[in-house]
C-alpha cells in the first residue's frame, strides 16, 4: 500500500524515484512494457483486419481455433466439404493460430490459380518440409523464387522431357512382362492384393528411371526407401510448431516429434547418399552399353543438395499418386461391371491376338482415356492441392485475402460437385466425357486432379500415360473377380487418409486369365 502511494506521488510530480524502481525484480519494467506495447499491437491488428472483409467460417475457439470441428471421424476432405457448404466456397478457418482459406468452388478456384495465381503461388514454411526438401532446393515445397523456377526447368527437361519418356516407356514394358508372368504364374483362384503388385511395379520403373536401379530389398538404417518415403509424407503433413508458431515447438519436443523428423531426415538423406555415392563409383566403371539415367545426366550441373531434393520430388510426387489411381480405377471397374466389359472389349479389340500392348495401341482406346478421366474426377489423389500461401492481398469472391493465409483447394470436392456434374455426380459414368471435354492439365478448373497456375503439376503426362498403360495390360490378359463371398457390389470403397486418399481396405481381387477361345 505504501509503496503503490509513494509511486502515484512521484509519477504525479514528474519523475520517478530510483529507489522504488530498484525495489522490484529487473524484470518487471520490461515484461510490463512488452506486455503493454503488445497488447496495443493485437488491439491495432484486430481493429486493421476487422476492417477487411474476410471470407465466412465458424466461430473459433480461444488457441485452437476451428481445430475441433475438422477433426472428426469422417476425414478433413468431407468434413471441409461439407463446412462449405453451409459457409460458402470460400471459407476462413483457424487451425491453431494460422488462417486457412478454404476453396471449395469452380468458379473460386479459378480465381486462385489463374486470376490471382502470382499472389498465392508460393508455398507455406513448416520444419518438416524445409528439412525434407534440404532446406528448399526442391520444386514442390519450395518458396515462389528463382531457384525454384530453375529447379522446375531440370525437372520438366530432364525427368520428364523426351528421351527420358523414351527411356520411361522402355523401362515400364520389360516391368510391366515381368508382371504379366508374375501374376500368370499363380495358382487358379488365387488372391492377389493389387495395390501391392502395382507399388512395386511403379517403385521399379521409376527407381530405374531416376537413379538406374529399383533399390528394392536395399536398406538404410533397417529401412527401406519404401518406407522412408510413407514417413516422410506422414511428417510433411502439420506439426503443433505449424499450427501454434510461438510455443508449438515445446510440444514437438515434449511428443517427440522432432526426434522423429530428425531420424527421418537423417534416413531419407542417408538412403539418397548411397545412390549418389553407387552413381559416383559407377562412373569410372561404366561399360559402352550403359544408358544413363536422371542422377547420371544432372548430377554434374546440380549440387548435392539440389541433386537429393528432386529426387525425392520425383519419389513423393510420382509413386504414390499413379499408384493410388490405378488402385481406385480398378475398384470403379469392378464395382461396375458394365463399364469393365465395356473397356476390356474395347482394350481387346483394339490390340487384337498379340503377345504385348503396344503404344499404338493405346491411342485408338477413347474409352479408357475417359474410365481414367473419371477415376481422377472422383478420386483425385490428393483430395487438396499442395497448400499455398498468400504473399501480396488480393480478392477471392468479394473478400479480402491477406498475406500469410494459407489456401486449401479442394481438388475431391470439386470433381463431385452437383453443380458441375449434374445429379449423377457422385456415379462412376465414363461416358459423361463424350460430351464435356475438361482439361485435367489445370487450365479449366472443373476438375484438378493435377492443380492449376505455375504450381501445376509437371507429371500430369506422364502419370496419365502410366495408368493407361498398366490399366489396359491387366484388363487386355486377365479377368478381375473379387474373393469368394464377396459381392462386387459390395466391395468397400471407403476412402481416407492425407496427403492423399487412399482405400481404407486393400484392394485383393481374383484374376483369370484371359481365353480368347470363350
Ligand atoms: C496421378 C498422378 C499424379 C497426380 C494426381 C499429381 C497431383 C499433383 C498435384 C495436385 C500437385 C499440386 C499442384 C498445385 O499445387 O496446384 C502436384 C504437384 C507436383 N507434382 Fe504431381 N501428381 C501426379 C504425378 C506426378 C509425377 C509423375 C511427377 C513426376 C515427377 C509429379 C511431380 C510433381 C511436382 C514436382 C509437383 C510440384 C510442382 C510445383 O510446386 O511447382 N507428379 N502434383
Amino acid at each position: 500500500m505504501e509503496i503503490t502511494i509513494t509511486i502515484q506521488t512521484q509519477v504525479k510530480q514528474g519523475s520517478i524515484d530510483m529507489d522504488i524502481i530498484s525495489f522490484f525484480p529487473s524484470w518487471i519494467l520490461p515484461t510490463t512494457l512488452l506486455l503493454f506495447f503488445t497488447s496495443i499491437f493485437m488491439y491495432a491488428l484486430g481493429r486493421r483486419s476487422s476492417s477487411f472483409k474476410l471470407p465466412p467460417g465458424p466461430k473459433r475457439l480461444p488457441i485452437i481455433g476451428n481445430l475441433h470441428q475438422v477433426l472428426g471421424k469422417e476425414g478433413v476432405h468431407q468434413t471441409l466439404w461439407n463446412l462449405s457448404k453451409t459457409y460458402g466456397p470460400a471459407l476462413l478457418l483457424h487451425f491453431g493460430a494460422q488462417p486457412f482459406l478454404v476453396i471449395s468452388s469452380s468458379e473460386m478456384a479459378t480465381e486462385v490459380l489463374k486470376t490471382h495465381d502470382e499472389k498465392l503461388c508460393t508455398r507455406p514454411y513448416s520444419k518438416a518440409t524445409k528439412l525434407l526438401s534440404f532446406n528448399y532446393m526442391d520444386v514442390a515445397f519450395a518458396p515462389h523464387n528463382d531457384h525454384w523456377r530453375d529447379m522446375r526447368k531440370v525437372l520438366v527437361s530432364e525427368f520428364l522431357g523426351a528421351k527420358r519418356i523414351r527411356l520411361y516407356k522402355n523401362v515400364m514394358e520389360i516391368e510391366m512382362e515381368a508382371l504379366i508372368r508374375s501374376i500368370s504364374s499363380h495358382s487358379l483362384n488365387t488372391t492377389v492384393n493389387l495395390e501391392d503388385i502395382i507399388l512395386s511395379l511403379v517403385y521399379d520403373v521409376v527407381g530405374k528411371v531416376a537413379f538406374g536401379n529399383s533399390y528394392r530389398g536395399k536398406t538404410f538404417n533397417g529401412r527401406t526407401l519404401k518406407d522412408i518415403v510413407e514417413e516422410a509424407q506422414v511428417m510433411g503433413g502439420a506439426s503443433f510448431s505449424f499450427i501454434f508458431p510461438t510455443f508449438g515447438w515445446i510440444l514437438d519436443e515434449l511428443t517427440g516429434w522432432n526426434r522423429r523428423l530428425q531420424k527421418c531426415y537423417t534416413d531419407f538423406d542417408g538412403f539418397l547418399q548411397m545412390i549418389l555415392d553407387d552413381h559416383l563409383y559407377q562412373n569410372d566403371t561404366k561399360t559402352s552399353g550403359h544408358v544413363n539415367d536422371f542422377v547420371d545426366d544432372c548430377m554434374s550441373r546440380l549440387t548435392t543438395e539440389e541433386m537429393k531434393a528432386l529426387v525425392m520430388n520425383v519419389l513423393e510426387g510420382a509413386v504414390d499418386t499413379s499408384t493410388i489411381t490405378m488402385v481406385w480405377a480398378m475398384s470403379e471397374l469392378v464395382k461396375n461391371p458394365r463399364v469393365m466389359q465395356k473397356l476390356q472389349n474395347e482394350i481387346r479389340r483394339c490390340v487384337g491376338r498379340k503377345s504385348k500392348v503396344d503404344e499404338s495401341d493405346i491411342t485408338k482406346m477413347s474409352y479408357l482415356k475417359m474410365v481414367v478421366k473419371e477415376t481422377l474426377r472422383l478420386h483425385p489423389p490428393a483430395a487438396f492441392l499442395m497448400g499455398r500461401e498468400c504473399v501480396s492481398q488480393c480478392q477471392i469472391g468479394g473478400y479480402d485475402v491477406l498475406p500469410g493465409m494459407k489456401v486449401m483447394v479442394t481438388a475431391w470436392g470439386l470433381g463431385r460437385d452437383p453443380r458441375i456434374w449434374k445429379e449423377n455426380a457422385a456415379e462412376f459414368y465414363p461416358e459423361r466425357f463424350e460430351n464435356i471435354k475438361p482439361d485435367i492439365g489445370g487450365k479449366n478448373f472443373e476438375m484438378i486432379p493435377f492443380g492449376g497456375g505455375r504450381r501445376a503439376c509437371p507429371g500430369n503426362n506422364m502419370a496419365t500415360s502410366t495408368v493407361e498403360f498398366t490399366i489396359s495390360n491387366l484388363l487386355y490378359f486377365f479377368n478381375w473377380e473379387t474373393p469368394a463371398g464377396l459381392k462386387k457390389e459390395d466391395l468397400d470403397m471407403k476412402e481416407n487418409g492425407f496427403p492423399f486418399l487412399r482405400r481404407t481396405t486393400p484392394l485383393c481381387l481374383v484374376p483369370t486369365k484371359h481365353n480368347w477361345e470363350d
